[in-house]
């Protein structure tokens, strides 16, 4: 299993084996005329195509040209809800008619009716609809996602959900890391009880689903009129010490201080943050937190962006994610993500690029595997049709990918797969 790919008019290594933070996200470290020599699934050798043909023996290679286009490493997507059942495309019709997300969620609305659609989906339907939209994902460059419980809320539908997720990262190109996110609203059962269904949550279902490995990082929504900062805190130190890692839902409609929770429990990344104090910034700076920021979801929320521009100023590394959901933001598309990032949070191209890479690669723990084209990483590779990494934002809202590599295999090409396929007169 060798690979050649050469003659890439731009490769956007991304180079690093940690996240940037602040300055840093301004390097792409670039590579014009690039190749990359790939074996056994990893990255082997990286640098300009005519010092490696010198070295090696193009016979034994499967050879990509891709003269006149640029190679990046994989899209990571380190924030998404994708397993879940049912549509709530008459909430998002309401809202374009001026209703607020929280006003149907107080309603009645919002999560609560994905809950009732997972619990009713079966295990098979949940797997087709997520074997859907992780293809939908491949083609927008992803090869690694991150995927939420959370429409289940009771025990049998959260680890439905999880073991889906896991039928389907053992099904599909691209991998999955999977969040516990059962916090995410309170169950009808529990009204009121906020705290008894966190504990109910510590001790019934946590050291089940570590039993059986079915999630690496814990979650919560903290929020007014969902989950406070103290019941949050709870929940988190719990899983914290029986070995999970960490992600808040912080400060997204208030702000209730869930920044400068994720920076005091030693979270990785919390994410959202459109309402995150100055305080909670330098908080999250001095423990080395991720902000992972989803544009497409203030977008679609009709909210005003997170402060990204100041994050970075502050010394920050922030990672930019879809927050692929059915409620507030139901896109898998993270060119616009990038888009939107950098024509409405003033981040510059670079650190968009920086931050659906190796900073989202950070935010799920997994910096030192992949996130760039680096040796000794997953060969996790993307060809663009075009010959920059500018065309990203510039064609906006469509996929420019063309190819897809993942663990050194061609999963994805776009006349092979996609629209050009149907091409023919009929
Ligand atoms: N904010 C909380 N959770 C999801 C939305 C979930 C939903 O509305 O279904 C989010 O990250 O945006
Ligand atoms: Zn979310």
């Amino acid at each position: 299993m060798k690979l050649l790919i050469k003659n890439a008019s731009e490769l956007v290594t991304c180079s690093s084996f940690k996240a940037k933070k602040g300055d840093e996200m301004k390097e792409l470290s670039i590579i014009e005329d690039g190749a990359v020599v790939v074996e056994d699934g990893y990255i082997k050798r990286v640098g300009k195509t005519e010092d490696i043909l010198k070295d090696i023996n193009i016979n034994e290679y499967e050879v990509i040209d891709a003269s006149n286009k640029a190679v990046l490493p994989g899209f990571i997507d380190s924030h998404t809800h994708f397993v879940f059942g049912g549509y709530r495309a008459d909430e998002y019709y309401l809202r374009l008619k001026g209703a607020t997300y929280m006003e149907i969620m107080e309603k009645g609305g919002g999560i609560i009716n994905s809950v009732e659609a997972t619990k009713k989906a079966s295990k098979e339907e949940l797997f087709n609809l997520g074997l859907k939209r992780l293809d939908s994902m491949l083609s927008f460059g992803v090869t690694t996602v991150e995927g939420k419980s959370g429409y289940g809320l009771d025990f049998d539908t959260e680890v439905k959900q999880l073991e889906v997720y896991k039928s389907l990262n053992k099904s599909h190109p691209i991998d999955i890391v999977t969040t516990y996110l059962g916090a995410h609203s309170v169950p009808k059962e529990y009204k009121g009880k906020n705290m008894e269904y966190i504990e109910y949550i510590i001790n019934e279902v946590l050291p089940y689903i570590k039993e059986k490995n079915l999630a690496e990082f814990v979650d919560v929504f903290c929020e007014k009129n969902v989950f406070s900062v103290d019941e949050s805190r709870k929940l988190l130190i719990a899983a914290k010490m029986m070995g999970f890692k960490l992600k808040i839902h912080a400060d997204e409609i208030v702000s209730l201080g869930g920044a400068e929770l994720a920076a005091e429990v030693g979270a990785v990344s919390a994410d959202h943050l459109l309402q995150c104090s100055d305080r909670g910034i330098e908080m999250m700076v001095k423990k080395g937190v991720i902000a992972t920021l989803l544009p497409a979801t203030a977008f679609s929320l009709k909210e005003k962006f997170a402060r990204a521009r100041q994050m970075i100023d502050r010394g920050l590394a922030v990672a930019l994610a879809s927050d692929f959901n059915p409620g507030s933001c139901f896109t898998e598309n993270l060119s616009l993500v990038i888009a939107l990032a950098t024509l409405y949070m003033n981040m510059t191209l670079e650190e968009a690029i920086n931050a659906v890479t190796i900073n989202a690669a950070a935010a799920i723990g997994k910096e030192k595997e992949i996130g760039s084209i680096d040796v000794g990483k997953k060969a996790d590779i993307i060809i663009l049709e075009h010959p920059s990494y500018k065309f990203i934002p510039y064609h906006i809202g469509v996929s420019i990918v063309e190819k897809v590599i993942k663990n050194g295999k061609l999963v994805y090409d776009k006349e092979r797969d996609g629209r050009y396929a149907y091409r023919e007169k009929c």
